[in-house]
């Protein structure tokens, strides 16, 4: 099945997206018929209370989880209808993920954890190196690379998994609920840093938060509730 691309400038771009679960009388419809347009460079929050459909948003956009009907399409690609290594290979090269659990692998140095998308994607070893050296710069972590994650606070493995995240220089970075596990002063200057490098890489981020933090920086807020988009406010 083919289907329209109609914004062209679009990084993301979700057309009639539903997702539901279960049948008859426990159809849950997680996400109903949700369609939006995320621009090159927007910094955005996707609020709404619990079970609204944030994360089933961010799942479906990240190619993580599949449509019950409608598409994703990134970077000019339907995702809805891609599977197997077409799709995790796509998805490496695109998106960078920040979850609330890290996921660093354990037994890698904060180093080898941040270089590891690179060497699945046939990054030559010098620019390698120099290019974790610069992102464990920006991320304020010069001279713990090579501690494995046991040996580095929650703050600081979050500020790892960002990095890896944005190493690859992905076009969008999805972040589920990034600060949920970070104390206030370390949640604020995670996000300070990740707003800098939006606004210096012109890198997208999308956030799904309950955080008033985030919802402070964010220059969109995409309010879902019961599945829907309830509001949609640029503050720009
Ligand atoms: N695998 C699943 N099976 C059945 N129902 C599910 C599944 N995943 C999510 N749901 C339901 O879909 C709805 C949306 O869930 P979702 O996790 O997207 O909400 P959320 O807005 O991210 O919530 P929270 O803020 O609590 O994380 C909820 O009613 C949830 O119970």
């Amino acid at each position: 099945m083919s289907t329209s691309i109609t914004n062209t400038q679009a990084v993301i771009e979700t057309q009639n997206l539903c997702r539901y679960f279960g049948e008859g009388e426990t159809l849950v419809k997680a996400l109903d018929n949700a369609s939006v347009v995320i621009e090159p460079g927007e910094f955005t929050a996707i609020i709404g209370p619990s079970g609204s459909g944030k994360s089933t948003l961010l799942q479906l956009i990240g190619g993580l989880d599949k449509p019950t009907s409608g598409s994703v399409i990134l970077d000019h690609k339907d995702i809805s209808h891609m599977s197997g290594t077409e799709l995790s290979d796509f998805r490496r090269d695109h998106i960078g993920f920040i979850f609330q659990a890290y996921n660093l692998i354990p037994v890698l140095s904060a180093e080898e954890n941040i270089e590891y998308i690179m060497l699945l994607q046939g990054v030559p070893a010098a620019e390698r190196k120099q290019r974790v050296h610069a992102i464990l710069n920006a991320v304020g972590l010069e001279g713990k690379g090579d501690r494995r994650p046991a040996q580095l606070s929650g703050g600081q493995q979050q500020r790892v998994a960002v990095a890896r995240a944005m190493v690859s220089q992905p076009s969008l970075i999805l972040a589920d609920e990034p600060t949920a596990n970070l104390d206030s002063h370390t949640g604020s200057s995670l996000l300070d840093m990740m707003k800098t490098l939006n606004e210096r890489e012109n890198m997208t981020f999308i956030f799904s938060t309950h955080d008033p933090k985030i919802m402070e920086r964010a220059r969109r807020i995409i309010r879902l509730e019961d599945g829907h988009i309830v509001d949609d406010e640029r503050r720009d």
